[in-house]
């Protein structure tokens, strides 16, 4: 018998799916036992003998695609998009049935990123103003990134445990869309661009000073790593883990 984690990939065609089924294959330590489509049944999975799932699918439905993985009892890394506080409640509830599965909801695999978001907390306390601009390829369905919505409420919950009032806006006629979408109170931008990834900058202003902390992905395989940590760790982590930071040791 194998000793190789039995990998499965949901969404194996799309531009991130396509990059993670070249990854596991890659990985010593792994053996991909299923790769699915959109109009491929989940069961396949349990046929397949999957232990773990890889879901870079679409937000509409990733949630069904986790929640089947749980209900067989197999670990999930989760890249998709769309997982906001309710969707995260459900599956909390829904773990809490079955102890020994893991299932990590990762924003953004890449390292540098994952990094970013973590500086970016580290610093909304000391300035007043924050904003965040989110740049990603126009074939991207949702506004803004998850990676940006993610970055945004790390750094609001860091504000308000801080007291830091609202960063200074003194708007009051505005086109709408023009300042942003307002994450906890933070105003995040996007931009769809021909020829970008995922980009991200987070802007932090004080008086006569300003600290810009910038992420760049130029190519898929910048998420790769994160990945297959992702799938390395999960079931050493039962329960619901959000942010690959959760498998890392950042404080050392
Ligand atoms: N966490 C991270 O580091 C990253 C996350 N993403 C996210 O991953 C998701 C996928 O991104 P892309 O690959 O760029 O999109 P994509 O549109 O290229 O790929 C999605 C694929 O999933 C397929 N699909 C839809 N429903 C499915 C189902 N029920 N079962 C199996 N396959 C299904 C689609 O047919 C498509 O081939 C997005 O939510 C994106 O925001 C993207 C890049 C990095
Ligand atoms: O759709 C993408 O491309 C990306 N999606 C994720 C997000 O929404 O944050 C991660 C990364 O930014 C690329």
């Amino acid at each position: 018998m194998s000793n190789k984690l039995p990998v499965a990939v949901l969404g194996a065609t799309g531009r991130m799916g396509s990059e993670a089924v070249q990854a596991v294959e890659a990985a010593p330590d792994m053996e991909l036992v299923a790769a699915l489509g959109r109009k491929d049944p989940l069961q396949t999975l349990v046929s397949a003998g999957a232990q773990y799932v890889v879901d870079l699918t679409v937000p509409d439905s990733t949630e069904a695609n986790v929640r089947f993985a749980v209900e067989h009892g197999m670990h999930a890394v989760v890249g998709t998009t769309g997982w906001d506080a309710g969707r995260l409640e459900r599956l909390d509830a829904l773990l809490a049935g079955h102890p020994e599965t893991g299932v990590l909801i990762a924003p953004n695999f890449a390292l540098g990123s994952v990094l970013a978001s973590a500086f970016a907390a580290k610093a909304a306390r000391y300035f007043e103003s924050v904003e965040i601009v989110e740049l990603h390829h126009p074939n991207k369905v949702d506004a803004p990134s998850g990676t940006a919505v993610r970055t945004a409420e790390l750094m609001a919950a860091v504000r308000a445990e801080a007291g830091i009032p609202a960063s200074p806006d003194a708007t009051t006629k505005e086109l709408p869309g023009a300042r942003g979408a307002d994450v906890d109170g933070i105003r995040v931008h996007s931009v769809r661009l021909r020829g970008l990834v995922a980009h991200q900058e987070v802007l932090l202003g004080g008086e006569g000073e300003q600290l810009t902390i910038r992420h760049d992905s130029y190519d898929r395989a910048s998420f790769m790593p994160g990945v297959l940590l992702g799938l390395r760790e999960v079931a050493a982590h039962p329960g619901l883990t959000v942010g690959l930071d959760g498998y890392l040791n950042l404080n050392a």
